[in-house]
C-alpha cells in the first residue's frame, strides 16, 4: 500500500473514526442544569416555537447549522458508489464548514428509489436545518432534485457542484484571463464533462459575458452537438451547430479548456492544438483530467488550475459554499439568489489581487504568493475568505430582497 493511501486511511480511521462529532454548548453537569436542558425546562422554548417558528432560531442550534446531502450518485470523480461510500466526502464537508466558517454540519447520506422518494425525504426534514447543500447527486436528477427542493423549502438549498464549482471557476476563470490578456467575451471554450458542474459552470460563464456558441461541451459520446438526439433537457442547452464531433476538433484553438469529468481524459498532444497563452482547470477530483506536471511540460504558455489542494491554484468549490452559506445564514436569507452568487465571484476575484497575510503563506507552505499564472484565485485557508465573501453575500441577499432580517449582523460592521 502506498505511504499516502496508508496515512489517508490513518487519518480517517485514528484516534477515532470519522472525521466530525458533536459537542455541547451548554453546561450539563449537575440536577439544575439538566432541569433546564431537559425536562422540565425544554418545555419553555418548545411552547415558544409552537407559537412562531421563527423562534427556532432564538432558541435552538436550527441558524447555525446545515445539512450536507448526498445519495452517493456522483461521489466526486469517482462515480456512483452509493450513499454510504459518499459518507467520508460529506463527513469532510462538514469539516470544511466548521473549519473555514464555523457552521456545525451534519451529514446525511440517503438510500431511495426513486427521485420523488429522494425529494421527498429532504424536503420532510428541511426545518431542521439553517440551510441544505446538496453534494455529489450526479445529472440530470440534480436538477429536479434541487429545483423542487427551492420550491419546497423555506432555506437555502444549493447544490454546491453546480453552484459552488461554477462560483469559484467563473471567479478563477476572469481572473486567468486577465492574466492571459484575453475576454471572455472572445474566448473559445472547450467543457468536458457535462453534468452537474460543467453545465452550472458554462451557465455562469454565460452570465459573465462567454458566448454560448463558442462553448464546445463534451460527453462520454463526444461533442455535443445540434444532430444528436439522445441530449437530455440540459445537455441540450449547450448543442453546438457544428461539424466537430471529437476533443481534438474542437481543442484547436481553444482558448479555455474545463475538465469537470474524469481522470486522465485530456491528452498532452491534444493541449498542442490550444490557442496561444491557454488556460486548463481540471477540476475533477481526486484525478485531474490532465497531470499539471503533463501539461507543463508540453506548454510554458498555460495557466493550469485543477481541484486539488496540492498543486497550485486549486479551483474548488471549497473557496465557496462555506462562506456563501455563512453570509445566507447570517441574515437568514430563504434562498442563494444569482444576486448572491455573483457577489461571491466578485468577492473572490478581489481577494486574490490583494497581498496575501504571513499565515496564509505558512499555511499554504509558500515563500511567496502573487496575483499571476500561479495565484489565480485565494487559498482555502485564507481567513479574507469568510469575512469578505460571508459579508458581500449577505449584503447581496439584503438588496435582492430574500433576507428575512433587516440588516447585517453586528459582527459584520
Ligand atoms: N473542483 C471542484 O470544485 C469540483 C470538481 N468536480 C468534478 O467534476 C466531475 C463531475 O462531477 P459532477 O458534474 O458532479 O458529476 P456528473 O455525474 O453530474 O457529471 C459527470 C459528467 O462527466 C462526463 N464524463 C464522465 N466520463 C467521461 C468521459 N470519459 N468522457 C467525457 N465525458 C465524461 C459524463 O458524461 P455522460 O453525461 O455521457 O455520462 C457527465 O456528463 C468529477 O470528477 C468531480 O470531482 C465536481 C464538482 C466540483
Ligand atoms: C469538490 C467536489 O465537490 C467534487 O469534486 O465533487
Ligand atoms: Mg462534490
Amino acid at each position: 500500500m502506498s505511504d499516502f493511501r496508508q496515512r489517508a486511511l490513518d487519518y480517517h480511521e485514528k484516534p477515532t473514526p470519522g472525521k466530525i462529532r458533536v459537542e455541547l454548548s451548554k453546561p450539563a453537569e449537575g440536577v439544575d442544569d439538566l432541569a433546564l436542558a431537559y425536562s422540565p425546562g425544554v418545555a419553555e422554548p418548545v411552547r415558544e416555537i409552537a407559537n412562531d417558528p421563527d423562534a427556532a432560531y432564538r432558541y435552538t442550534a436550527k441558524g447555525n447549522m446545515v445539512a450536507v446531502i448526498s445519495n452517493g450518485t456522483a461521489i466526486l470523480g469517482l462515480g456512483n458508489l452509493g450513499p454510504l461510500a459518499s459518507k467520508p466526502v460529506m463527513e469532510g464537508k462538514a469539516l470544511l464548514f466548521k473549519r473555514f466558517a464555523g457552521l456545525d454540519a451534519i451529514d446525511i447520506e440517503v438510500k431511495h428509489r426513486t427521485t420523488e422518494e429522494f425529494i421527498n425525504t429532504v424536503a420532510n426534514i428541511a426545518d431542521t436545518f439553517g440551510g441544505i447543500n446538496l453534494e455529489d447527486i450526479k445529472a440530470p436528477e440534480c436538477f429536479e432534485i434541487e429545483q423542487e427542493l427551492i420550491k419546497r423549502c423555506r432555506i437555502p438549498v444549493f447544490h454546491d457542484d453546480q453552484h459552488g464549482t461554477a462560483i469559484v471557476t467563473a471567479a478563477g476563470m476572469l481572473n486567468a484571463l486577465e492574466i492571459q490578456g484575453k475576454t471572455i467575451e472572445d474566448a473559445k471554450i472547450v467543457c468536458m464533462g457535462a453534468g452537474a458542474a460543467a453545465v452550472a459552470c458554462m451557465e455562469l460563464l454565460i452570465k459573465c459575458g462567454a458566448q454560448r456558441e463558442k462553448i464546445y461541451m463534451l460527453d462520454r459520446k463526444g461533442v455535443i452537438h445540434t444532430r444528436r438526439d439522445d441530449l437530455t433537457e440540459h445537455k441540450a442547452l449547450f448543442a453546438n451547430n457544428t461539424d466537430k464531433r471529437t476533443l481534438d476538433d474542437v481543442m484547436d484553438g481553444a482558448d479555455i479548456f474545463v475538465g469537470v469529468s474524469g481522470p486522465d481524459l485530456l491528452p498532452p498532444e491534444t493541449l498542442r492544438l490550444m490557442a496561444d497563452n491557454p488556460i486548463v482547470f481540471a477540476c475533477s477530483n481526486p484525478d485531474p483530467e490532465i497531470k499539471p506536471e503533463l501539461a507543463h511540460d508540453v506548454r510554458s504558455d498555460l495557466i493550469m488550475a485543477t481541484g486539488r489542494s496540492d498543486y497550485p491554484n486549486q479551483v474548488n468549490n471549497v473557496l465557496c459554499f462555506p462562506f456563501i452559506f455563512r453570509g445566507a445564514l447570517d441574515v437568514r436569507a430563504t434562498a442563494i439568489n444569482d444576486e448572491m452568487k455573483v457577489a461571491a465571484v466578485e468577492a473572490i476575484r478581489e481577494i486574490s489581487k490583494e497581498p496575501v497575510p504571513d499565515e496564509v503563506l505558512k499555511a499554504s507552505k509558500s515563500e511567496s504568493l502573487t496575483f499571476g499564472k500561479h495565484y489565480i484565485i485565494p487559498k482555502p485557508m485564507d481567513p479574507r475568505l469568510c469575512s469578505r465573501i460571508a459579508k458581500a453575500v449577505a449584503q447581496a441577499a439584503l438588496d435582492s430582497g430574500v433576507a428575512r432580517l433587516d440588516t447585517l449582523p453586528a459582527s459584520y460592521k
